[in-house]
C-alpha cells in the first residue's frame, strides 16, 4: 500500500450517510473516491461537490451522485489533497492546477480534511512551486512584476508546450521562491495583485491532515 492510498482510505471513516461531500482533485483524491464509490455501491447516500472537471469525470465513472457548487447550499466536509502542509496545517496546494475551484468548495464547507502522504509533511511552506492562478490577458505584466520581486515565476504549460489551462479557463504561474517565511504577508499581497484571480496558499483552511505512510498506516494531525 503506499501513503497516498492508505489516507485517501482511512478519510472515508469522516464521511456519514446523508452528507454533501466537497470532493478535492488529485492522485491522493482517486482513492479517497474509489473508497468512497464502494460505499455508495453498498448503498451510501450522499451528494457530491467536484473541485475539478477530473473529479467530476471520475466521480461519473464511479457512478458517485454529484451536484454543482451552486446548487447545493452548504458542504458538510471536504476531503482534498495538499502539496505540501506544515505544521501549523497550512498548506500549498494546486498541483493539479485546481486552487480556485478547491478554495471555493473549501470555503462552503463547514469542515475540511487533507489527505496526504508523508512526503508532503514540511518544517516551512515554499520547496515545492506556488501556484497562481492568473487571467490571461495582461499575465505578462504579473509575469515581469514577481520576477522583478524575486520570485521567480514561470508559466505553466501543458505536454503540448502550450500553456496550462485552467478549468476556469485562465493561466497558471508557478512561482519558485526559496522559502516562504510569512505565508500570511504573502497571501496578502497576492490576494491584492490585479490579474491574480487565486494562489495556492491555504492558510487556516483545514481542521485536519491525514498523513499515509508507505506501510500503510496514518497519523492525523488536527487544530
Ligand atoms: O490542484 C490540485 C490539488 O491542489 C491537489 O489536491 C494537490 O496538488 C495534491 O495532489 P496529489 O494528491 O496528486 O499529490
Amino acid at each position: 500500500m503506499n501513503g497516498k492510498r492508505a489516507a485517501g482510505r482511512k478519510a472515508v471513516e469522516e464521511v456519514k450517510d446523508g452528507m454533501t461531500i466537497g470532493l478535492g482533485t488529485g492522485s491522493t483524491v482517486y482513492y479517497f473516491l474509489e473508497a468512497l464509490a464502494e460505499k455508495v455501491a453498498d448503498g451510501f447516500h450522499m451528494t457530491g461537490v467536484a473541485t475539478s472537471q477530473k473529479t467530476i469525470d471520475l466521480a461519473h465513472q464511479w457512478n458517485i451522485p454529484m451536484q454543482p457548487l451552486n446548487a447545493v447550499k452548504t458542504i458538510d466536509i471536504t476531503i482534498d489533497g495538499a502539496d505540501e502542509v506544515d505544521a501549523s496545517l497550512n498548506g500549498i496546494k494546486g498541483g493539479g492546477g485546481a486552487l480556485l475551484y478547491e478554495k471555493l468548495v473549501a470555503k462552503a464547507s463547514k469542515r475540511r480534511i487533507w489527505i496526504v502522504d508523508n512526503s508532503k509533511k514540511v518544517e516551512q511552506l515554499g520547496a515545492f512551486p506556488l501556484p497562481v492562478e492568473v487571467v490571461p490577458f495582461g499575465w505578462k505584466q504579473i509575469e515581469t512584476y514577481l520576477e522583478e520581486k524575486g520570485a521567480q515565476p514561470q508559466l505553466r504549460r501543458g505536454d503540448d508546450n502550450e500553456p496550462y489551462i485552467t478549468d476556469a479557463k485562465h493561466y497558471i504561474l508557478d512561482l519558485h521562491l526559496p522559502s516562504i517565511t510569512d505565508p500570511h504577508a504573502l497571501a496578502d499581497e497576492l490576494d491584492h495583485l490585479t490579474g491574480v484571480v487565486e494562489h495556492g496558499l491555504f492558510l487556516n483552511m483545514t481542521d485536519k491532515v491525514i498523513i499515509g505512510y508507505p506501510d500503510g498506516q496514518t497519523e492525523t494531525l488536527a487544530k
